[in-house]
């Protein structure tokens, strides 16, 4: 892919990856916040015994509040969430967060001027702890945050500057805009950890990837080759055909000695890409065992190996690989074995059968197939 496709994609990926993110943790936070407002009007209820004037107006509030923090919690949140579906469940629960702000900063203020003492005390002190608790929990989009704050203290504010007392309402006015003050903080620390996590990920999954694919050629390592070879006999295990070819390019010493250690690069990269168009079946593994040895795993018998591993060399002797700006016939030795449930305990055994197989090709004259057992 070319660079700046990927490297739209991994931004793209990033932002995805931090929305996910994003709708858990707000999940998360908002589902544990939402039981407290219930509990809060409860108790400023339940100080006034819930005696008749209080009490058709307590079950609504109290009702109205322990019904939001239930939407909160069965609010459905996609399993695995897209862009579309991550940005509606973070408009609905934002929708939700910010109601029940209105409704707790109405009551509030209400209760203020209505309740008995000492009911409007602990709505007072409630609303500083939500105010507070949105300002550090709540924190991931600035502005719903700032909303929900207002929402929560400035119906107070208003009641507490109006009809208690002016210096009451600064005081409340001035925590108000600490509340907000931490809030900014708290988001920016929030999407410095996210982006840091992130990061993280990202590079996890780079030396992951990077730990089984060859540097040079792109193709799968030994190690990544030997856990497909075992995976594959496992499934092969029931009667299905499965071959395995070992490649070892011929006199590849001389191309480094005569052309530079560069251009046997160049020549293993050309090898590689000629290996992979060769076979690119589904079930057919071509990876890069070391140095100029390269292993296939193919799900045929051996015949069919054989015969594949034989067009392969034919096509590499008769059509010069180009490298170093040159084009150079490269002839390559073959040792192929079928796997066999009873000969073949494990990768190894396959592998060391494949192996002399390909040592008998070597030492038969090299640009040749052999195969295992010898007939
Ligand atoms: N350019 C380059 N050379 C490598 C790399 N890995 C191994 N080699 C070289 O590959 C050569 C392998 O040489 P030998 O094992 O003698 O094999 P050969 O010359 O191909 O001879 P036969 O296999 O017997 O036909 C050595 O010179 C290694 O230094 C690599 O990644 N790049």
């Amino acid at each position: 892919m070319p660079e700046r496709p990927v490297a739209q994609e991994r931004s793209r990926l990033r932002a995805r990856n931090l929305l996910v993110q994003e709708v858990a943790e707000t999940r998360q936070r908002a589902r544990l916040g939402g039981g407290f407002y219930g509990i809060a009007a409860a108790l400023a209820f339940g100080v006034t015994g819930f005696a008749p004037p209080y009490r058709w107006s307590g079950l609504l509030v109290v009702g109205t509040l322990v019904l939001l923090a239930v939407a909160r919690v069965l609010l459905p949140v996609p399993a695995a969430p897209g862009e579309a579906e991550a940005r509606r469940y973070l408009r609905r629960i934002w929708g939700v967060i910010l109601a029940t702000a209105v409704a707790w900063g109405s009551f509030s203020a209400w209760s203020q001027t209505t309740l008995p003492a000492p009911a409007p005390l602990i709505t007072l002190l409630f609303s500083g702890a939500f105010g507070m608790a949105i300002a550090h929990t709540l924190c991931m989009r600035r502005l719903p945050a700032a909303i929900a704050i207002a929402a929560v203290m400035a119906p107070t504010l208003v009641v507490l500057w109006g009809e208690v007392a002016f210096g009451v309402g600064a005081t409340w006015l001035v925590y108000m805009a600490y509340m907000l003050l931490v809030m900014g903080r708290s988001h920016r620390e929030y999407w410095e950890r996210l982006e840091l996590e992130e990061e993280l990920r990202q590079q996890r999954d780079v030396f992951a990837t990077q730990s089984r694919v060859d540097g040079l050629t792109g193709l799968p390592n030994r190690r990544e080759f030997s856990e497909s070879l075992e995976r594959a006999m496992e499934a092969a295990g029931g009667g299905q055909s499965l071959s395995l070819l070992i490649l070892d390019i011929d006199h590849f010493k001389r191309i480094n000695d005569s052309f530079g250690h560069l251009a046997g690069d160049a020549c293993l990269l050309r090898f590689a890409g000629r290996l992979r168009e060769a076979f690119p079946g589904e079930g057919e593994l071509c990876a890069r065992l070391g140095g100029e040895e390269f292993g296939v795993v193919l799900p045929v018998d051996r015949a069919t190996a054989r015969a594949r591993a034989e067009g392969f060399r034919e096509a590499l002797e008769r059509v010069p690989l180009e490298f170093d700006g040159v084009q150079r016939t490269v002839t390559a030795s073959i040792g192929c074995c079928g796997f066999d449930v009873r000969r073949h305990a494990d990768a190894d055994a396959l592998y060391r059968e494949a192996d002399a197989a390909l040592y008998r090709a070597k030492v038969g004259g090299r640009n040749r197939t052999e195969c295992a057992p010898a007939a």
